[in-house]
């Protein structure tokens, strides 16, 4: 099945290419009754949109969103909702010099091994416009989660070899990078302006959380909770890895400092710790949901590098236009849609388990 569906019972599939006329999604799924507006989707869209700010790319989309069905008089209809977006600013005239060359990093090489053939302007389906579709499906996700009170929010960790030391909830939407370590985030500005300059690109560190997940989501084998969101996660373009609690971290402790260790807090079991990030067997267990992860450098970058046409000759490849010196700070509300997603899907599934 071509994999540009997502998820069970709360199905997304999105559509369009970077400098086609239009992108969007249709969740088939969505439970009826649910009052939505336009504008609150149209505020996720706004924190993914190109062009906001000096660190992202300078493609200067609107994104407006259009909802095309399944609400009616201000609520879901419980019908397949439809979403579109048009593209505005689509330019594809630096990528009509670049079509029979390979841009190292991205997906063009691997697109015309798959395919024979592919839309070469602006990245084409692999772009990470696609994921315009997901927030706007993961705008409803968190509406329909905080019915539950479940909250998801992100926030960029590291960028290059910048970490966040400390940082409070309230700040953070503050700044441009997303990092709300505000001291840090300034430094993370100017590192990702100088590798612009310097006609080149950085990697990054997203961190998702989720608070009040209920106990018992997930499912025992192949549909672990946690493998779940790692998918969701590593779908992302320019995903590279995924942690969940304290993930890689886990091979340098004992079983005895690895363990969270069972307590009663007001008359609920609890742990002391949350090393598992949330999830034990594959299923949430009340702690709050913790995954970070990696996205790599930005691929096109403006100075000379080495690479290949499509008939395999030797040549040399520069790539112009306009694209993010760094994603991490887009990426934000992309992870936070996801990892929504998942959890919609999964709280569905719940419903079916138990009567
Ligand atoms: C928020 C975001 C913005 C991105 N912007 C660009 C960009 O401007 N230029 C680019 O070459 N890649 C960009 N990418 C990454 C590519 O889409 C990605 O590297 C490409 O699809 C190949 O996939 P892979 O890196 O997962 O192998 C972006 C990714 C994200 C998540
Ligand atoms: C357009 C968006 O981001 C794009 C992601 C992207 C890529 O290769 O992933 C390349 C750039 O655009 P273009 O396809 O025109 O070269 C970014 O501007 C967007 O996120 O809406």
């Amino acid at each position: 099945m071509p994999g540009n569906t997502f998820g069970q019972l709360f199905r997304i599939s999105t559509w369009g290419e970077s400098h086609g006329e239009s992108i969007g999604v249709v969740i088939d799924g969505c439970p009826a009754g649910l009052p939505i507006t336009a504008e609150e989707i149209q505020k996720e869209l706004d924190r993914r949109r190109t062009g906001q700010s000096k660190v992202t790319t300078t493609r200067k989309e609107p994104d407006r969103i259009r909802i095309l069905s399944g609400v009616f008089q201000g609520k879901t209809t419980g019908t397949p909702l439809a979403m579109m977006v048009e593209n505005a600013d689509a330019d594809s005239s630096k990528y009509e010099l670049i079509k029979h060359l390979y841009r190292p990093g991205h997906a063009d090489f691997t697109y015309d091994k798959k395919y024979g053939f592919r839309d070469y302007r602006g990245g084409g389906r692999s772009s990470a416009r696609e994921t315009v579709g997901r927030v706007a499906a993961g705008a409803i996700a968190k509406k329909l989660l905080a019915r539950r009170k479940i909250k998801v929010f992100a926030y960029t960790r590291q960028i290059g070899d910048l970490v966040m030391q400390s940082f409070s909830q309230k700040e953070i939407e503050n700044n441009i990078v997303r990092c709300p370590d505000k001291k840090m985030a300034e430094q993370m500005v100017q590192a990702i302006l100088q590798a612009r300059k310097d006609g080149d690109s950085l990697g990054g560190v997203i961190e998702v959380v989720a608070k009040g997940v209920p106990a018992g989501l997930g499912e025992p084998v192949f549909d672990r909770l946690d493998a779940d969101l790692a998918k969701a996660l590593m779908s992302l373009p320019a995903v590279k890895g995924v942690e969940v609690g304290i993930g890689f971290e886990a091979a340098r402790l004992r079983g005895s400092e690895c363990n969270d260790v069972f307590i009663a807090k007001n008359g609920k079991i609890t742990t002391k710790t949350n090393n598992a990030g949330g999830v034990l067997g594959g299923i949430s267990n009340g702690n709050d949901i913790v995954l970070r992860m990696v996205v790599k450098p930005t691929s096109s970058i403006n100075r000379e590098q080495d690479t290949v046409t499509q008939k395999g000759r030797k040549s040399k490849i520069r790539v112009e236009g306009r694209h993010d010196p760094c994603v991490a700070p887009r990426a934000v509300p992309m992870a936070e849609a996801m990892v929504a997603l998942v959890l919609i899907d999964h709280l569905l599934r719940q419903k079916q388990a138990q009567l």
